[in-house]
């Protein structure tokens, strides 16, 4: 495979007066893993959209293999030898994996017709050549969240993809999927092929990049290391010193506020999703939810705020019984609730970002009475939570589907968090939330139990729970196969989450060293080119 260089010269983005991206430069070298850090709203995304043909930039140059390229089209990114997975998948769901990876792809349009047969060859082929395990012949909605990755990677390569964009990749997969991801990665780069690999995540970008580029508010303020601390790389990211540690009292746990008896949910085909679970939870705690994504806590939570009728037990809230209330009476009840898609169940993307701050309070006072609402209420309102939240729009008038994906999220938990609660229940709370605002989120999680409310955080990402909680409960096939400290291990906690209840096993686990992110003992070629004046290297490990 002949290796791709490719140069983005004074790449400017704007978006009438906003400029999301500002002169940037940035090279990325044949066969490397280049990490693109940045905090919420830095324009990463938007980079990479201007890369792949999305956006026109508004100025500036692509160069690939020295020779300037103008994409007014992802098929022309395509055609230069740029591949991309996007966070949210672009695959037709009925079709099979290799309908999928051959559809649009330029061998079937000059054919006219989707020759299956070759389409099954060529899969297996790049199955074998890169490690991409995957059947051909499986119905792409059939396969879990991380084998649908993997053929969105597989469509890139069948149209002979040199540079691969990932752009937060691991949001959506399990510690174990990351893994198998970072392989395949590093299999890809060491064949030659370039990635561009987004996130926020600084455990993973340790891992597995070779080089890294920061970006803040739309400009690039530096390279990395990847052999720098945690600490450093957050704090370049956001642009001051950030605490990774969260700090918090021992609980004062109350009387008990919460309850769950007995509780057994079906999903929409009568499948048992969670499973005669007891739960009580006492006023000043926080109860985090831990589990392997799909093993019950999404409907767990939907049955706690109504969304979901439980098949059978009780739900009840300081002695009220709630089971049977609609959502919206449940949140009338006192409860908070950031649920796990914000893009489905979050926020409205059409309404401005004032409106979503108050989406389930617009008909009550202060900011409504009936079908009128206050518009001054609603924007006074606006501007508080911005401020306080450290949302980044261009106005509270903004539609809130422009905003990123962090600000976002922001935007949900602000709503959320700015009432009186009972209970306050969040599912990933600070999903795809940059390291500063995750500071900023989980002070105010504390400080939310501290007044004295009950709180669950539901989170596939341990780091999280046994960060927050003041106690674990684990999830796995819709029971709860333990409640434990925060103390315990990883290897304890992972064996729960694997369904493992065996005391024995359990206690010997409690001994062994913690499960970490498989960090590449050589990696290939880790430069640290002098483009940059803020480079940072070495230093001491970030506490996280
Ligand atoms: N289509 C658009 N219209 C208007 N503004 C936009 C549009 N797309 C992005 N923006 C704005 O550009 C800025 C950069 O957004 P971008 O999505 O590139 O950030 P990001 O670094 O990917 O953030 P995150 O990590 O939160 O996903 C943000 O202020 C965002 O609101």
């Amino acid at each position: 495979m002949t290796a791709l260089k490719l140069e983005l010269r004074g790449i400017t983005k704007r978006f009438g007066s906003l400029v999301a991206n500002d002169h940037i430069d940035l090279t990325v070298e044949p066969g490397e893993i280049h990490c693109l850090l940045g905090e919420n709203g830095a324009g990463k995304s938007t980079l990479m959209n201007v890369l792949y043909g999305l956006y026109e930039p508004t100025s500036g140059e692509i160069v690939v293999d020295g020779q300037p390229r103008t994409f007014r089209t992802a098929g022309d990114a395509i055609d230069a030898g740029i591949g991309m997975v996007h966070q949210h998948f672009m695959l037709v769901p009925v079709f099979t994996v290799a309908e999928n990876v051959m559809l649009g792809n330029e061998e079937t349009q000059a054919l006219g017709w989707l020759d299956r047969r070759r389409a099954r060859k060529k899969v297996l082929d790049l199955v074998a050549e890169y490690g991409l395990e995957v059947n051909p012949d499986a119905t792409v909605e059939d396969l879990p969240v991380g084998l649908q990755q993997r053929v969105e990677i597989l469509k890139a390569l069948v149209r002979d993809a040199k540079v691969l964009i990932l752009d937060e990749p691991t949001a959506v997969l399990t510690p174990q999927e990351t893994q198998e991801l970072f392989r395949v990665m590093r299999a890809l780069r060491d064949s030659g092929h370039s990635i561009v690999f987004i996130t926020h995540k600084l455990k993973e970008v340790k891992a597995v990049a070779d080089r890294i580029t920061v970006i803040r508010r739309g400009k690039v303020v530096g390279s990395a290391d990847p052999s720098s601390s945690e600490t450093e790389l957050a704090s370049l990211m956001v642009g001051r010193p950030v605490d990774l540690v969260v700090h918090k009292e021992p609980a004062q746990p109350g009387e008990v506020r919460f309850t769950l008896e007995n509780v057994t949910v079906l999903d929409d085909f009568g499948n048992v999703q969670v499973d005669s679970v007891d739960l009580e939870l006492r006023e000043g705690e926080i109860l985090g939810v831990a589990g392997v994504q799909g093993n019950g806590q999404t409907e767990l939570t939907q049955a706690i705020l109504g969304l979901r009728r439980p098949a059978a037990g009780r739900i009840r809230l300081d002695g009220r019984d709630i089971t049977a209330l609609s959502p919206r009476k449940t949140l009338d009840a006192g409860v908070g609730f950031v649920p796990e898609d914000r893009q489905h169940d979050g926020i409205v993307g059409e309404f401005t970002v004032s409106e979503n701050l108050v989406l389930d309070l617009v008909t009550r006072p202060p900011y409504g009475g009936g079908i009128a609402i206050n518009p001054k209420k609603v924007r006074e309102n606006g501007y508080k939570r911005v401020e306080e939240f450290d949302i980044r729009t261009q106005s509270i008038d903004s539609p809130a589907g422009s905003l990123s994906g962090g600000n976002q999220q922001k935007v949900v938990v602000a709503r959320e968090m700015s009432r009186p609660l009972r209970l306050f229940i969040a599912s990933q709370p600070t999903r795809g939330v940059d390291v500063g605002a995750m500071e900023f989120i989980h002070q105010r999680i504390v400080a939310e139990r501290d007044v004295g409310t009950p709180v669950v955080i539901v989170s596939t990402e341990l780091d999280e729970v046994v960060a927050l909680a003041d106690r674990i409960a684990v999830m796995y096939r819709g029971r709860i196969v333990g409640i434990v400290p925060p103390t315990a291990t990883r290897e304890q906690l992972g064996l729960l989450m694997a369904g493992v209840e065996d005391p024995a096993l359990l206690e010997k686990a409690a001994t062994r060293p913690s499960l970490e992110l498989d960090v590449e003992d050589t990696p290939r070629d880790r430069h640290n080119d002098g483009d940059n004046d803020t480079d940072t290297t070495g230093g001491e490990e970030g506490q996280a």
